[in-house]
């Protein structure tokens, strides 16, 4: 048995938790991160970057066929060995030797294996060769260890041995045909992604495609899932099998039947809490981490444990993960030197654009990209809202970029204030539109004075102008 002591224990080296530990080390604490995997987490090597990396040959194919003159130098399909070999590339065929000069370089100890808290500030780790290495945190300890798929209670379904959605971003052989249960993110991107690799393609989202989204964001979606060949099915799963060719079959609760190669489950995700020793700190295991704007979290005495990312259940993105984690890094750090710092909101130790200006991309196609509120979400919270509309399509730059651009654009704007509580874009390469929404939302930018912030011409950007003559002219 080992003993070590640090100011701070990181358990789980994602991109949250290498945040966490950086951002506390620059300010000059001493580190140790456990990780049980792959240094970089779920989104290196499964999640993020396996499935753009899926998501993008295919895009950047349709986006040359969609303009007249480099359509006609595209005279062959997709190659998928070609996509998939690209894939492997960006995982480094699923090694992370690459990422540990970086730990090093930063000043953060690594120790290999499974953690588990075992009291206040104390992890015991068991390490891949059944040693046991115990550390001490002299100031805090940060559960950074992410979630993981949630396979719903389905008669039949956990036999079936579904795919997750680290069964499709690591996929070697292209199956036949995939079925897919769930209408969200994964489903939508996972669904484009299947598609252009050949698979036949059924979805069953019971409540509709990204349903928590602008309504129009899931019409979009949908519409071209099914010009694309996809089936997609409202009802609810109520029972799965496999028949005798091995194939899953899912019965639906309206009668109907789906027969799929292969079934990926993407219903959500459930934390990494079931076994890291929560019990002997007072929390329940298979629960989120509930945290206060420092990441701190709540009731436990001491002050001592701190939980950011998907952990924590607050938002389930790699961006806001790591914004997360930097906060926390700087919060442990300063409460080090003044145990009673305080986390001012939208100061540098707060999470705070957590709760109502987040950012992110849907990379189906058409995209998706969206921050803030929208115009439902705005109301229920109690805001004076107006809905600015605009066809994207029918901006300069967008008819320049894709012949016969579809598109379109929605900001959501707080009346007493003037200024935008959320937009969303919807339409060919929109991810690229979002982080000036973002700068609008997050800055509180009085659209009075955004109206001097002039889009170059002929960029798609001019959609800002179009949205806002449009809301002049609606004064
Ligand atoms: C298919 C898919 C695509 C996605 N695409 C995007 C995207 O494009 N953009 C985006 O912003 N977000 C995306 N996400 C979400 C993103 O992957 C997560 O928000 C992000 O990975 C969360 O980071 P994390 O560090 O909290 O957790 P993780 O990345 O899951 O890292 C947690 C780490 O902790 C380790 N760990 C867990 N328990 C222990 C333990 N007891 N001891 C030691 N180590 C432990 C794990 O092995 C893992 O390495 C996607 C998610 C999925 C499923
Ligand atoms: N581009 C990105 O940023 C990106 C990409 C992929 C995933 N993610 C993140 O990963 C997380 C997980 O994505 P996800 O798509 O698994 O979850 P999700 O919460 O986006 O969608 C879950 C879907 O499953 C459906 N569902 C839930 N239980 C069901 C059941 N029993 N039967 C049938 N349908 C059921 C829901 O109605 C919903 O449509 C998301 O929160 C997202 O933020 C992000």
């Amino acid at each position: 048995m080992t003993e070590k002591q640090y100011d701070l224990i990181v358990l789980g080296a994602g991109p949250v938790g290498e945040n966490v530990a950086d951002y506390a080390t620059k300010a000059g604490l001493t580190c140790v991160i456990v990780e049980r995997e792959l240094v970089g987490g779920d989104c290196s090597f499964w999640a993020c970057i396996p499935s753009k990396a899926l998501l993008r040959p295919p895009s950047a194919r349709d986006a040359a066929l969609r303009v007249a003159g480099s359509k006609q130098s595209v005279t062959g399909p997709l190659d998928v060995a070609a996509v998939l070999a690209r894939r492997d590339s960006f995982v480094s065929d699923w090694d992370d030797t690459g990422s540990l000069p970086w730990l090093e370089s930063a000043g953060i100890d690594l120790v290999r294996g499974h953690g588990r808290l075992t009291g206040v500030r104390t992890v015991e780790v068991t390490t891949d060769g059944g040693e046991t290495v115990v550390l001490e945190a002299r100031q805090a300890v940060a559960v950074c260890t992410g979630s993981e798929a949630l396979i719903p209670h389905i008669p039949g379904l956990a036999e079936a041995k579904p795919w997750t959605s680290r069964n499709a971003t690591s996929v070697k052989e292209v199956p036949e045909s995939l079925a897919i249960i769930g209408g969200g993110v994964v489903a939508a991107e996972m669904a484009t992604a299947f598609i252009a690799l050949g698979s036949t393609v059924t979805v069953i989202a019971r409540s509709g495609l990204l349903s928590g989204l602008e309504p129009f964001a899931g019409e979009a979606v949908m519409t071209r899932l099914r010009t694309d060949g996809a089936t997609v099915l409202h009802g609810a799963p109520v029972g799965v099998s496999r028949d005798d060719d091995g194939r899953a079959v899912i019965e639906l609760d309206s009668g109907e039947t789906v027969t799929a190669t292969e079934v990926l489950v993407a219903t959500g995700r459930t934390p990494r809490t079931t076994d890291i020793g929560l019990e002997t700190v007072g929390l329940t295991p298979g629960d989120w981490i509930d945290v206060d704007d420092s990441l701190r979290v709540d009731g436990v005495d001491g002050g001592w444990l701190y939980a950011a990312g998907d952990v924590n259940h607050r938002v389930l993105l790699t961006h806001q993960g790591k914004y997360q984690g930097r906060a926390a890094g700087k919060a442990i750090a300063a409460r080090v030197t003044n145990p009673e710092t305080v986390a001012e909101p939208w100061g540098d130790l707060a999470a705070s654009a957590d709760h109502e200006r987040v950012p992110s991309v849907i990379f189906s196609e058409p995209q998706v990209a969206t921050v803030g509120l929208t115009a439902s979400a705005a109301e229920k919270a109690g805001y004076r809202t107006r809905v600015v509309d605009y066809d994207l399509g029918a901006v300069s730059g967008s008819g320049l970029h894709a012949d016969g651009y579809e598109g379109h654009a929605r900001m959501v704007v707080d009346e007493d204030r003037g200024v935008a509580l959320g937009v969303t874009f919807v339409g060919q390469d929109v991810a690229e539109l979002l982080h000036a929404a973002t700068i609008a939302v997050v800055g509180e930018v009085p659209l009075t004075r955004l109206w001097h912030a002039v889009p170059a011409f002929p960029t798609m950007s001019e959609i800002w102008l179009r949205l806002l003559e449009t809301y002049r002219t609606g004064e």
